[in-house]
């Protein structure tokens, strides 16, 4: 019995990566599902698999491990059923950048519930820091202060200059990786810089989710030389909310989450509730005005009377 990860689906076989270091090709034996979700693939990149190796060195998966998290795409048709598209996924880098292009806050906000949601820890990677002036200085610095506090790491690097390119390796070595991103911050930039001659297919399929055939794309992880993985999965540089309950969208929210059990009320929506901490704490500058935006906007799009008004 051998261990593996499956680095490659094409649907009806995988590519495992056993522990060893080997590469062998695996067909599943028989049925084999986890009871979570109504999926279209049993197994999917990421995923850790028990198998037997026949003697022709195909394997057999006889097991999968349970996930600690996966992130899915809808499936485009009526079955209502999910594609996975990989599992368990150590981490999000977003890569952002203050300039060429501007990230906007609200593309960050939404990305980060996101993960929350799928439970996959994010660094903010700001890119093209060799671009910045004393202009761009102060946005910089006040994006880092607004996402530091809540606890997520923040990275300055520049894939022009070389500046922490060793600490983005740093990050990424043992670990399994998604890079995410808007077109141009230089996601395919950095990633040739750190591992020269891995051509991931990070451009995004605009429109993906209305053009049926591109779910037909299977996602694939690649090896580090230094050690870790990246999954490269086209059209996840930015991937959608996942259905996230109104009433629930606060736990996606650390620092929303946190001051929510000194709210008045037990089902405070922490939008106009007296009493409520959270508002509190926007009024104090504690939570910074944006976050609170970006939980208005993405809780109900009429939102609008509520929200603070922005310095
Ligand atoms: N000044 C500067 N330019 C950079 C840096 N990193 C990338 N670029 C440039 O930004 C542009 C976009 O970089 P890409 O690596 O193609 O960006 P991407 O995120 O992969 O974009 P998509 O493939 O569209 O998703 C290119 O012209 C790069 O040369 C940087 O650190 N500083
Ligand atoms: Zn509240």
């Amino acid at each position: 019995m051998e261990k593996g990860l499956v680095l490659k689906s094409t649907g009806s076989h995988y590519r495992v990566r056993l522990d060893d270091g080997r590469v062998v090709e695996c067909v599943p034996r028989g049925k084999l599902r986890l009871n979570e979700i109504k999926t279209t693939n049993p197994i999917t990149v990421g995923d850790w698999v028990s198998l037997e190796l026949n003697s022709n060195g195909v394997g057999l998966i006889t097991a999968i491990q349970e996930r600690k998290n996966y992130i899915i795409r809808k499936a485009t048709n009526l079955s209502r059923e999910a594609h996975i598209i990989a599992a368990n996924i150590d981490q999000a880098l977003l890569v952002v950048t203050i300039t060429q292009p501007e990230t906007q806050l609200a593309f960050i906000d939404r990305y980060l519930v996101t993960a929350e949601a799928y439970r996959i820890p994010t660094v903010i990677v700001f890119n093209k820091i060799d671009l910045v002036d004393s202009t761009i200085q102060p946005v910089l610095d006040s994006y880092i202060s607004i996402y530091e506090p809540i606890g997520y790491k923040c990275l300055k690097v520049s894939a022009k200059t070389g500046q922490n390119l060793d600490l983005l390796k740093q990050i990424l070595q043992g670990r399994v990786s998604l890079l995410s991103g808007n077109s141009g911050v230089g996601k395919s930039t950095l990633i040739n810089l750190i591992e020269p001659g891995l051509n991931l297919k990070t451009a995004e399929i605009s429109n993906a989710h209305l053009k049926g055939r591109h779910t037909t794309t299977f996602s694939e992880i690649f090896e580090l030389s230094f050690g870790g993985f990246i999954i490269d999965t086209p059209g996840i540089k930015s991937f959608g909310l996942v259905d996230i309950e109104k009433d629930e969208l606060y736990h996606f929210f650390p620092e929303i989450f946190k001051l929510s059990d000194k709210c008045k009320y037990y089902n405070c929506t922490h939008i106009h509730e007296p009493g409520c901490a959270v508002i509190e704490a926007v009024d104090k500058g504690e939570i910074a005005p944006s976050r609170y935006l970006s939980y208005l906007s993405i809780y109900d799009d009429e939102n609008e009377k509520y929200r603070p008004k922005l310095k």
